[in-house]
């Protein structure tokens, strides 16, 4: 699905699908926001979905806002790279963003699910990199749920009620971090991505550059 840019030390590479999920609340908004400002190179894929617009939530920005039947027609029409139900919501990853920000050498990040996360796993496992977030505490999630004071206690009754069937699939993901405090989980995110994309096998220039280095020691 993939295809090559620039790594910035000029060597080409794939471009990597980072994904991260965690139960409702406890940081991947936060921290995709931080990677997006201060990792060149990586885009963040905006989901559609059928939930009702939070306060303070930009169409187009933070979501596609659709309703039921023009989501029901991305489905159909093959539009989006993986789909699911969340909260009694759809929510879904449009495909063409994603295949034109990795066909330009961008990276892309996701902020989904962990029905998602498997569908992304089964098209592309090579190019997917899946970090799970955890909260350091039951309570400190129930805590960061009423502070961002965007949600129904209703809504969050219900998010903290699903949360542990979410973290069942921590298991499923290739790095785990527990977001105690921001700047920190930051950084380990922050980390993983920058050892990804130093990966030797997404770096397909690095046959001609070494190349390149053995002709300049034998001339
Ligand atoms: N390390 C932290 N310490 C304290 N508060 C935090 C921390 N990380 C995030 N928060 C706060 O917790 C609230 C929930 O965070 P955020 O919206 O990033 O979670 P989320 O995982 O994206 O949730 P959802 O899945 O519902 O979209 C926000 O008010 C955010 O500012
Ligand atoms: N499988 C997908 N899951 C998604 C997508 N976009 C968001 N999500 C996940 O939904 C929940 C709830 O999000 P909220 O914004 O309503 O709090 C959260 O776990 C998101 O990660 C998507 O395109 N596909």
């Amino acid at each position: 699905m993939t295809t090559g840019g620039h790594g910035t030390d000029g060597v080409e590479r794939r471009g990597l699908m980072f994904v991260l999920s965690s139960p409702s609340g406890a940081g991947k908004t936060t921290l995709s926001r931080l990677l997006i400002d201060r990792m060149p190179g990586l885009r963040m894929s905006v989901s559609a979905t059928t939930r009702a617009m939070r306060p303070g939530e930009v169409d187009g920005r933070d979501y596609l806002f659709v309703d039921k039947a023009r989501f029901g027609a991305m489905v159909k029409g093959d539009e989006l790279l993986e789909w699911a139900t969340v909260f009694d919501n759809s929510y879904g990853t449009p495909r063409a963003p994603v295949e034109a920000a990795l066909s330009a050498g961008q990276d892309v990040l996701f902020d989904i699910d962990w029905q998602g996360t498997q569908q992304l796993r089964e098209k592309a496992r090579a190019d997917v990199v899946s970090v799970f977030i955890l909260p350091p505490s039951a309570a400190d999630l129930e805590k960061r749920l009423h502070s961002r004071a965007q949600d129904s206690d209703e809504v969050i009754r219900k998010r903290m009620s699903r949360a542990s069937h979410e973290m069942s699939h921590w298991a499923e993901y290739d790095y785990i971090v527990i977001n105690h405090a921001v700047d920190e989980a930051f950084a380990e995110v922050q980390s993983i991505l920058k050892a990804e994309r130093l990966k030797r096998e997404r770096r397909t220039g690095l046959v001609g550059f070494v190349r390149g280095l053995q002709g300049q020691l034998q001339g």
